[in-house]
């Protein structure tokens, strides 16, 4: 099978792939997750006229010429609004976020004013409506407030909340099943033996699968047979999605793919033209769709991070973009790259009024994860993108996981 453009390797994962279903959760249970109905305002806010400063409402006709002297007449407290009117002449105390009385149209703040038992001395004049947040002001009872298949994050839950929204309805997590595979393989806290490496992609994998707003399940390691792996494979049948880590390449004890198959895996395509992450495949199992991700750790996370994310905002109806590409400029010249698409591993630093800098990595070895945990950024080289300048601008992905 030719290598497949990472387009349209994304494109095919994409395919017919429909938000899930949703649930109601309350306002605490809402971080980070999707809205998947629009959030309208039960109310209207501010709901009065109220004050922004603590202060007095005055008749700004009262106070258009200063020094002006006025009687106080009450107090309107937040929470606790004056019941009379405001006359000529006449004052009354109020504080930030209380009712502006009847007959005031403007507070001017305390700093201005000086008070003597009843009578008030303002200082400085008041235009009709300063220091005033008129009814409405933010929204209106009916607005539409949120838009569905946006995160839900802090603005957005104040928002819901302040309109008077108790519960939201949000997008199911998507879970995904995670399968680690290779005899080579240990749990972290053991000690490996001879030949044995631990297993850390599962981890990272359900750090990023949890940081896109799925549910991580963690199926464990299968052995290098076909029996376990089958065996394996048939525990994850209620997952939204399933991922396997590692045996997806060539070698004699790969054997994803054939167990997949024999569990009746329609293959959709096995290899992309991308760097890191070749050998990845994808295909589905019924209606659950596979990524079969190579070993490598890098190859791994970032093959997750341009596949599944995507596959996953779409199950979660997000309406944003899961890739946000960005200009930096090269700090170092750069080779002609080969005929996948490189996701170079770098770091970015900020240059005042202009585009960021970045520089690649010493190494780019796909199982070296002190180098990604190190990178803040992937620099995006297209396939056969010519040798590059110092200068030059590339794209970079930043690196949000
Ligand atoms: N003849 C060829 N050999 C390889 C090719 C190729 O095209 N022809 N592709 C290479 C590329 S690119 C990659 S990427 C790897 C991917 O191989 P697999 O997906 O089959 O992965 P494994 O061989 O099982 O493992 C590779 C490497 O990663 C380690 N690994 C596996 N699972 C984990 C885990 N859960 N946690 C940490 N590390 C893991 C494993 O021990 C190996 O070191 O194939 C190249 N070969
Ligand atoms: O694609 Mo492999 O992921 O280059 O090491």
């Amino acid at each position: 099978m030719a290598l497949l453009p990472v387009d349209e390797a994304l494109r095919r994962i994409l395919d017919g792939a429909s938000a899930l279903g949703t649930e109601r959760v309350d306002l605490l249970a809402a971080a980070d997750r999707v809205l998947a109905e629009d959030v309208t305002a039960n109310l209207t806010q501010p709901p009065f006229d109220a004050s922004a400063m603590d202060g007095y409402a005055v008749r700004a006709a009262d106070v258009a010429s200063v020094p002006a002297a006025l009687e106080v007449i009450g107090e309107s407290n937040a929470g606790g609004p004056f019941a009379g009117e405001v006359g000529p002449s006449q004052t009354v105390r109020i504080f930030t976020g209380a009712s502006v009385p009847q007959g005031a149209d403007a507070v001017v703040i305390q700093e201005d004013t000086e008070r003597a038992g009843d009578s008030l001395t303002v200082r400085e004049a008041a235009k009709p409506g300063a220091n005033i947040r008129r009814a409405g002001d933010d929204f209106r009872i009916g607005d539409t407030l949120l838009r569905a298949g946006r995160l839900l994050d802090a603005s957005a839950i104040t928002l819901a909340a302040a309109g008077g929204n108790a519960g939201i309805s949000v997008r199911r997590a998507p879970v995904v099943a995670i399968l680690a595979t290779g005899d080579e393989l240990v749990e972290p806290g053991r000690t490996p033996g001879p030949g044995q490496i631990v297993s850390s992609n599962p981890y990272g994998l359900a750090a990023l699968v949890r940081r896109f707003g799925g549910e991580p399940w963690l199926l464990g390691i299968a052995a290098d047979t076909l029996e376990d792996l089958q065996a394996k494979l048939a525990t994850a049948a209620d997952a939204d999605i399933l991922v396997t880590i590692g045996g997806a390449s060539v070698g004699d004890r790969d054997l994803v793919k054939p167990a997949l198959e024999a569990r009746g895996l329609a293959l959709d395509f096995w290899k992309v033209a991308v760097r890191p992450g070749k050998p990845m495949l994808f295909g589905r199992l019924a209606a659950q769709r596979v990524l079969g991700l190579p070993g490598n750790p890098l190859s791994c996370l970032i093959a997750a991070r341009l596949f599944l994310v995507p596959l996953m905002f779409r199950l979660l109806g997000r309406t944003d973009a899961p890739l946000d590409e960005r200009a930096a400029v090269l700090a170092h010249p750069m080779e002609a790259n080969g005929p996948r698409q490189h996701y170079m591993r770098g770091t970015l630093e900020r240059v005042a009024g202009a585009l960021p800098r970045v520089t690649a990595l010493a190494s780019q070895d796909s199982s070296h994860m002190s180098a990604l945990a190190a990178a803040d950024v992937l620099i995006v080289r297209p396939p056969d993108a010519p040798a590059a300048a110092p200068g030059d601008t590339v794209r970079v992905l930043p690196l949000d996981f």
